[in-house]
């Protein structure tokens, strides 16, 4: 079996520079060369053909020599010559009968090498022996392709063939090729001249008897001829050009074959074009020599196109991953440098180094189990792949690992005297939060360490429940750390993703300690009340693990998934309505209520807290301005009368901004008084006479804006005069002028300005003029109730507030008794008005069996504001007096507001926010007051300025709120 070891002899090198066929005319590339040789000797060319061409016989003839076949038998005087003098020698010409090489995949052309492998021992040996009797020649003939077969399948049943099988499957035309060595069963050809077989001599191996064709006459100097071959040569070193492949070739052609003839060319380009076998085999055939160069033509365009596309694939392929290389490269060069500098090690080394230097001043604290998982951690780092995901997993675990504050503790504060005054500085009042965490302190300094705990501040919004949870820290020398958890519901924000996940991150408490840096800092965990229910886990249980002293000791992270000491934290969770914490979680926890400022203490919160903290703020000295206390408490009680003092805060900086803008003002009018006073010139004249009245009519001239007014300018120009004598500082500036000296009066001037400025001043008449016109209107609608109407007092998360039960009847007729709802009621609040209506019939019916009212009136009660919603059993007795009242047509004595829940058996049960409701119908100029008997011993514990002035009534049975309301007054206490 025969195989090509390529596609054709192309990998074999050949090729040559082919010089410009007109030098002179044509200075191109030296690589294809002339068609020359009409002028040659055949026997020039001879020399430069195949090394072991050892008779300098030529397969291409010169241009202009015999072209007609040789007849078989016939020789020339040449061949004669040459036998004659060595007979034993074997010229190419001299071989008329040959053996026949099948070729199955391209023809040989003259002047290219051809490696093939005969497979048939037969064959072989017969080579063998050809070449050992002096006459290493053959003729290759190209394999037709059997009808329906192709390529290898030709090639596999090649061996099968014999004798006329195999002559019918061969191409007439073909190569009488030289035998230049034989290694194995690989074959090593050249070509030489063309050949057609004329009849077969024997079968195996076949033996045919062949003529030598030569190429048909042609006039060298034809010009079409010419200009077909130069534009094969033209198009030749076009693809010469991208294809350094074909320039070998050009090259080892040349060296062995010399300078190019027309039929050369010709040959050169079909051999190394990458046409198929038959294009090929037709180029061999072809004798006519202009007829061949159009051949060649044909195959050499199509190869220089297909070379074009090669090169646009190439081009966009490289395009795109270049990119990337450049990037890639660019990185290995940069890591190569730094290496080299010694900036840096590779990245797996420099990594477990920076990790090892976080590990080591606190080896000694980090638990074993937590050490181990980072030892085992670190040895994964460096067995993986610094380019794959898992290398990064590992890194980043690592990272968060060696980044905790594993023991390491902030000194705390045991002082309670210092603490007290850290938070007083801080926060006004709040006593009961104080004093628990002086307590907290006291207890850690007798025990000698602290303990977490978890307080849970609960109350209105703006009385200071974050503000506080900052200032605890400080007063304990915690690091703080807040978040909120208002709407939380995924329980991986507070116990972390498994690292499985990609962007796996730690839970909160992990991500407060990596940030903290101690191990026991205060974490306020902001508005707990609205924590959301999850989808997925359930967040108050996960908030659960995290706050119960019992469990936090070995809380478990799912990102870190070793158990971290969570015991020495101190939570502080704060809270607007504390019935919305989860029962378990509010069960661990100390809950301290904020209940609202009253108008005294917001006054001092006010003066001592919030203005200070503004009025530096803004930037603005204390003598600038004034705020005077009508103008705070007309603040207070007509735009900011909610529970907290954020508003009130609000308000002050509006003011506060107002007042700067003011001063800034009023300088930027100042200003150019100060300098006309330093314009040395103008000081001599005045030279230290000059009378006040002199500057302020200078004044008056140059402030010509009538926004300040003569008499203001006059008298800054006076204090001017009076505090620095011009006389001075201008000369001084005038006269030395250097820059200390200027910096000095630079500042002089604005001091001076500054004392120019008029002081502001803020009272209850102008404060209109910085915060706009009054928000609120009294809650209280009126003086004196009227019949069916009577004073409540709620309760609600900003805190509390009075409202007013009003009843009417609708119509009146026999059996018409009924009650209408309105206000926006809830459910416990409609129960608790029909138990009411109940309770009020059974009264009346009491006190006047006689009057039929209830049951022949319809009647409407109704609950404003109607645009906010209610709810909640405290307002029975208050809807029983207001329909009492009604039915009796009695108006309830003045001043007088209750509240409590009433049962069907008339028992008055106790109500929540108390504080609140005191402070509210404080604020509603409410004199007397009722609350249930259960309730007084929160009254008890409220401050007496809370309770001052005020006349409070507790009550277990309604029969006492009757006698209070409808005047016959008894001693409830
Ligand atoms: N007793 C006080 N003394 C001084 N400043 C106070 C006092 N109470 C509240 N403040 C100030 O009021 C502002 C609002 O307080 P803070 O934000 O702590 O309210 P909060 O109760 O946490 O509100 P929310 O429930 O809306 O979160 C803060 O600037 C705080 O300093």
């Amino acid at each position: 079996m025969l195989k090509a070891i390529t596609r054709c002899s192309s990998r074999l090198p050949l090729g040559a520079h082919l010089r410009s066929y007109v030098p002179a005319r044509e200075p191109v590339s030296p690589l294809l060369r002339v068609p020359r040789g009409h002028n040659r000797s055949p026997y020039l060319f001879r020399r430069f053909f195949c090394s072991d061409s050892t008779d300098g016989s030529d397969p291409v003839d010169p241009a202009g020599s015999e072209m007609k076949p040789v007849e078989a038998g016939e020789e020339t005087a040449e061949s004669k010559s040459s036998s004659a003098i060595v007979p034993t020698v074997v010229k190419p010409e001299d071989c008329l009968t040959v053996i026949a090489l099948p070729l199955p995949h391209r023809p040989l052309f003259p002047g290219f090498y051809m490696p093939i492998y005969v497979k048939d021992p037969k064959l072989l040996a017969a080579l063998v022996e050809s070449r050992k009797r002096q006459a290493p020649y053959t003729g290759a003939f190209l394999l037709k392709d059997e009808e329906g077969t192709e390529g290898s399948d030709a090639e596999k049943n090649i061996y099968d063939l014999k004798g006329k099988d195999l002559l019918n499957r061969l191409h007439e035309v073909g190569t009488l090729a030289q035998i230049t060595s034989i290694q194995g069963d690989q074959v090593v050809l050249i070509g030489h001249r063309r050949l057609r077989i004329t009849e077969m001599v024997s079968e195996d191996p076949l033996t045919v008897k062949v003529d030598h064709l030569k190429e048909k006459p042609y006039d060298k100097d034809d010009d079409i001829l010419k200009a077909t071959s130069f534009e094969v040569i033209s198009t030749l070193r076009d693809v010469l050009k991208t294809s350094p492949l074909w320039r070998d070739h050009a090259q080892t052609y040349t060296q062995h074959i010399g300078d190019f003839t027309y039929p050369r060319v010709a040959d050169f380009g079909a051999a190394i074009s990458g046409a198929n076998k038959l294009q090929c085999q037709q180029v061999l055939e072809e004798l006519d020599v202009h007829k061949r160069l159009k051949l060649t033509l044909e195959l050499v365009k199509k190869e220089m196109e297909i070379s074009k596309i090669q090169e646009s694939i190439a081009k966009a392929i490289e395009e795109k991953i270049s990119g990337e290389q450049r990037r890639y490269l660019l990185n290995e060069q940069l890591k190569a440098i730094k290496k080299e500098l010694g900036l840096e090690t590779d990245d797996k080394t420099a990594l477990s180094a920076k990790f090892r230097e976080r590990l080591d001043p606190k080896k000694e604290k980090i638990p074993q189990h937590v050490l181990q998982v980072i030892e085992e951690e670190l040895t994964k780092l460096q067995l993986l792949e610094a380019s794959s995901s898992e290398f990064n997993v590992t890194r980043n675990y690592l990272d968060w690992l060696t980044a905790l504050p594993w023991g390491e503790y902030s000194d705390e504060n045991f002082d309670v005297i210092q603490a007290q005054k850290i938070l007083d500085e801080d926060h006004y009042g709040l006593t009961d939060v104080k004093e628990r965490i002086l307590e907290f302190i006291a207890v850690g300094k007798l025990r000698g360490t602290s303990q977490g705990k978890i307080v849970c501040l609960s109350g209105p919004p703006g009385v200071g429940k974050t503000s506080i949870g900052r200032s605890i820290a400080r007063a304990l020398n915690r690091k703080f750390y807040r978040f909120s958890v208002g709407g939380l519901s995924d329980v991986a924000e507070i116990k972390g993703h498994r690292r499985t996940y990609i962007g796996a991150m730690p839970g909160k408490m992990v991500q407060c300690l990596k940030g903290v840096g101690t191990a026991n800092p205060l974490v306020l965990i902001d508005e707990i009340d609205k924590l959301g229910r999850g989808h997925a886990g359930d967040p108050a249980s996960a908030m659960l693990e995290l706050l119960d002293p019992e469990q936090n000791a070995n809380f478990l992270d799912h990102y870190l998934d070793v158990p971290i000491d969570l015991s020495k934290v101190l939570f502080v969770c704060t809270a607007n309505v504390v019935e919305m914490i989860p029962n378990p979680l509010l069960d661990r926890m100390e809950v301290i209520s904020i209940a609202g400022y009253i108008t005294d203490e917001k006054m001092h919160i006010a003066r001592d807290y919030l203005e200070k903290a503004t009025r530096e703020a803004c930037g603005i000295k204390p003598e600038q301005v004034e705020v005077t206390d009508s103008a705070l408490l007309a603040l207070i009680e007509n735009y900011c009368r909610e529970a907290g003092v954020r508003n009130l805060q609000k308000q002050i900086e509006k003011i506060y901004r107002k007042i700067a803008l003011q001063l800034v003002r009023q300088g930027a009018y100042i200003e150019p008084v100060v300098e006309a006073q330093v314009q040395p010139d103008e000081v001599k004249a005045q030279s230290g006479s000059v009378s006040n009245e002199t500057a302020v009519e200078r004044v008056e001239a140059e402030t010509v804006d009538g926004s300040i007014d003569r008499e203001e300018s006059g008298s800054a120009v006076e204090a001017e005069i009076v505090d620095s004598p011009a006389d001075q500082i201008p000369t001084s500036i005038g006269q030395s002028g250097t820059p200390e000296d200027t910096v000095e009066a630079e500042k002089t001037k604005e001091s001076q300005a500054a004392k120019n400025v008029e002081k502001v001043l803020v009272d209850s008449s102008n404060l209109v003029d910085f915060v706009g016109k009054p928000v609120f209107h009294a809650e209280r609608i009126y003086d004196q109730t009227p019949v069916g109407v009577v004073m409540g007092l709620a309760w609600t998360a900003m805190g509390g507030s009075t409202l007013y039960i009003e009843t009417t009847p609708i119509e009146q007729g026999e059996g018409k008794g009924a009650l209408n709802l309105t206000g926006q009621l809830g459910d416990v609040m409609k129960e608790s008005a029909q138990i009411a209506h109940t309770v009020a019939r059974a009264i009346l019916l009491e006190k006047d069996p006689e009057n039929p009212f209830f049951a022949n009136t319809k009647l409407h009660l109704h609950v404003p504001a109607g645009a906010t919603p209610k709810d909640g059993p405290s307002a029975g007795c208050t809807m029983i007096t207001s329909l009492l009242s009604l039915a009796m047509n009695k108006p309830v004595k003045k001043d007088l507001a209750m509240t409590g829940e009433v049962t069907l058996t008339r028992k008055i049960l106790p109500i929540g926010g108390v504080k609140e409701k005191t402070i509210a119908a404080r604020r509603s100029d409410v004199k007397t007051i009722v609350f249930p008997s259960a309730n007084r011993r929160d009254f008890d514990e409220l401050a007496p300025n809370v309770k001052e002035g005020l006349e409070v009534h507790f009550v277990d049975d309604y029969a006492q709120i009757y006698n209070l309301a409808f005047g016959e007054n008894q001693n409830t206490e």
